[in-house]
């Protein structure tokens, strides 16, 4: 969609902006500016210092030197409180929402205006207002905020922004989550707000939105700002360049032929979770990588999560069943998942795997133990070896391996809990639930060539993602699903337009089984 030029009148300059935390400079003499009505990206690989940025920007973080001048004047944020009062509002890659209170009562928490006991009434016209400007306009602001997608609220978090009369809104990662279809609410939310005046910085690792969406990137690169471009003068390649200072290798695909003799590894058919999947089925075969694509909510991921036996699920109909190279696997039991040699990685590093003030080297062992230790006794050989190869494997620098997770950048963490599952050979199945998500593309390519690599050993992979470029890139399979059906089966080359519309509208003819 075109939109009209962004103002010249700058809102936003931030100069020599730098942070260290012990002995890492996370960010070194940072620039740039932003224009009222600009919608500006800030891009750079995981560690680059884009969320250190932010944090400065929004009172979480004191910068150890440089300015932040916003309307000309230098301020000193000392508080999110303090950026807040200056016209500064962050829409957090962790929601603030709370799903139990009311989409009033939500945006009543961030309104600097209050009195709402006193003046209800015209607090309740303003939300209306705000909810208009996001496209919200038909969600009752009485409706519990529980009953929303996520996508609705994320958009109910940015016009609580607003309610913060904000000048400038920083959206960090605000699609890592979201479907295309969800996103694209997201974008028109943005161009509106940006109409009127305000300006946007929109950290982002999807270089497609980045280039429709945005007026101009900033590229960060070890702290550093590398340039800032407008995007007219951009391809995703070099932006890609910008931020990496090369293209990343692409892993070539498996066509179906390669893998049409292979063993079928992984056979589920009847499998169904109460109120959320409904009779799926699937047959994988060794060194498949199949992906399964549906919406948040379309019981993509509940379908990883019972083959793992994590939810309560049961298997009906004839045949019904879930089998790891022929050996039955009883539902709704992790431990018999675990045992048949099924490996799952959750989409929640925080509260389902990473210890984050453990050492890297420590949660990257946690589940090899079994393996460097002998006799109960860790041996140090084994260790090191083992903590060496999945270090490399997950592209971190080996010193890293020492420092606690939580000091690892977003996206660094999630190499670090998706690479402690690879490299496995106890593993015959591996189910990664939305695997990249807030990796940059480096990083994501990483991921994905350990995925295949993973497949060219036998294992048979299958993945959750709402992201099309992600399936058309990894997926040699790709089922849809949608309201907890699986729509279709496609193998080989198929179109996007295709799996978006399933994946939104589901078929008129759904599949249920796939044995003939
Ligand atoms: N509180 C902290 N303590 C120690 N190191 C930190 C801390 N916060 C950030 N860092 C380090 O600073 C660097 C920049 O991190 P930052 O989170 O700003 O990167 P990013 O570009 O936002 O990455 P991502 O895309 O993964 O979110 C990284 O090396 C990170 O490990």
């Amino acid at each position: 969609m075109s939109r009209a030029a962004p103002s010249t009148e700058e809102l936003l300059r931030v100069d020599g902006l730098a942070k260290s935390f012990g002995g890492t400079q996370a960010v070194r003499g940072a620039s740039f500016s932003i224009a009222r009505g600009e919608i500006h990206a800030l891009c750079g690989h995981n560690g680059a210092g884009k969320s250190t940025v932010v944090k400065m920007l929004s009172g979480q973080e004191t910068p150890d030197s440089g300015a932040i001048r916003v309307a000309g004047r230098v301020l000193d944020l000392r508080s999110r409180r303090v950026a807040q009062a200056n016209g500064i509002a962050l829409v957090d890659q962790e929601l603030s929402v709370v799903p139990s209170l009311t989409v009033a009562e939500n945006l009543m928490l961030g309104d600097v205006r209050t009195g709402w006991l006193t003046r209800r009434r015209a607090a309740r016209a303003r939300f209306r207002t705000l909810l208009d400007s996001v496209g919200l306009g038909h969600v009752d602001l009485d409706r519990p905020l529980s009953g929303l997608s996520i996508g609705e609220r994320q958009l109910i978090e940015i016009a609580r922004a607003l309610g913060q009369d904000a000048r400038l809104v920083i959206l960090d990662e605000p699609t890592a989550t979201l479907s295309d279809v969800e996103s694209e609410y997201v974008y028109a939310a943005v161009r509106g707000v940006a109409a009127t005046g305000c300006a946007i910085l929109f950290v982002s690792h999807r270089l497609g939105e980045v280039l429709d969406l945005c007026d101009n990137v900033t590229v960060m690169r070890d702290g550093d700002v590398v340039a800032t471009t407008p995007v007219a003068d951009l391809t995703i390649d070099s932006l890609i360049v910008q931020m990496l200072g090369e293209l990343p290798h692409r892993p070539d695909k498996r066509t179906g032929d390669d893998v049409g003799a292979s063993a079928e590894t992984l056979v589920v058919s009847g499998l169904s979770v109460p109120g959320r999947v409904d009779d799926f089925g699937i047959v994988l075969r060794a060194g498949q990588v199949c992906a399964v694509a549906g919406q948040l909510g379309s019981g993509a991921s509940d379908v990883l999560r019972a083959i793992a036996g994590l939810v309560p699920s049961a298997t009906t109909g004839t045949p019904a069943g879930i089998t790891v190279d022929g050996v039955p696997v009883a539902p709704g039991r992790p431990r018999a998942a675990i045992r048949a040699g099924i490996a799952f990685v959750s989409n929640d590093r925080k509260s389902e795997g990473l210890f984050l003030d453990r050492p890297t080297s420590w949660n990257l062992l946690a589940t090899r133990l079994p393996h460097v230790t002998r006799l109960g006794v860790v041996n140090r050989r084994l260790w090191s070896a083992t903590l060496d190869r999945l270090v490399e494997l997950c592209g971190l620098e080996g010193a890293r391996s020492q420092h606690a997770v939580r000091s690892l950048s977003g996206g660094n963490q999630q190499k670090v809990f998706v690479g402690r599952s690879l490299g496995r050979d106890d593993v015959r199945v591996l189910l990664l639930d939305d695997p990249t998500r807030g990796v940059d593309i480096g990083g994501r390519a990483a991921i994905h060539t350990l995925l295949r690599e993973t497949a060219g050993r036998g294992v048979a992979v299958l993945f959750s993602s709402t992201d099309l470029e992600e399936l058309l890139d990894l997926a040699d399979v790709v089922v849809t699903m949608h309201k907890g059906v699986a729509v279709q089966r496609h193998e080989g080359t198929t179109a996007g337009a295709v799996l978006v519309r399933e994946m939104t509208h589901g078929a008129t003819v759904t599949l249920t089984k796939e044995r003939p």
